[in-house]
């Protein structure tokens, strides 16, 4: 199983995130977020560090210049759409690199299939969040992971939403046959954008062990 760390804005945490079990480092371009990066971390710091792991950027709504002229700056490898980005603009992105889709979920989408099934061809990885009004994500809560089970999406995907160090056994007990990996964030905070390494590595050798 993947694993994601997003929302880090400290390029010593990044760092020390290297040397951990993890696959995918995180950086919010939201400037609603108090996890936004921009300003709090210098681009070529992070560009110049190398990483085995792959460096994201997390977008809501942003345009096309906006999330180039980050993945530009800062090096990402790929980029999360996570507001409500269209088909055609997911089209547009993912062919300048990898592209994972964020899904809002909530109580009343009782059909995911029917949310995603247009984005299938225009991206590489799907993400399902718990959605909740007025926020984009990092609301560190969950949504009914029951509604992902019986669903015949056919694209990886990362599940997340208010993951937190008690769910490992829940997540090995999840079965989904394009389930890929876990997006990490708010539950592993001493404060928006600074993590608690300690518990990310206790978690993250927990899950893969
Ligand atoms: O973390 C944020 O502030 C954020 C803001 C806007 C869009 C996405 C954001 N984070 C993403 O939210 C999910 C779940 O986070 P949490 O575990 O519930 O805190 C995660 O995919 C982050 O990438």
């Amino acid at each position: 199983m993947k694993i994601k760390v997003c929302g880090n804005t400290r390029i010593e945490q990044l760092k020390e995130l290297s040397n951990l079990p993890i696959d995918y480092v995180g950086l919010i371009f939201y400037p609603q977020s108090p996890r936004c990066v921009v300003q709090k971390l210098d681009p070529n710091d992070f560009k110049q560090l190398k990483m085995p792991v792959t460096k994201v950027g997390v977008f809501v709504n942003a345009s096309e210049e906006e999330i180039m002229k980050q993945v530009e700056d800062f090096g990402l490898e790929m980029v999360q759409l996570h507001g409500d980005e269209t088909v055609s603009f997911c089209n547009k992105i993912s062919d300048q690199l990898k592209v994972i889709k964020a899904f809002r979920i909530t109580d009343s989408d009782a059909n995911v299939d029917w949310l995603v099934q247009e984005y299938h061809e225009v991206c590489d990885y799907f993400l399902f969040d718990k959605g909740s009004a007025g926020l984009y994500g990092g609301t560190g809560k969950k949504f009914d992971w029951d509604l992902l089970r019986n669903s015949t999406i056919k694209k990886p995907f990362f599940l997340s939403g208010g993951i937190g160090k008690n769910d490992v056994a829940a997540l090995k007990a999840f079965h989904h046959p394009f389930f890929y990996g876990v997006d990490v964030n708010s539950r592993f905070e001493i404060s928006p954008g600074i993590k608690d390494l300690k518990l990310i590595k206790d978690f993250a050798e927990e899950l893969i062990n």
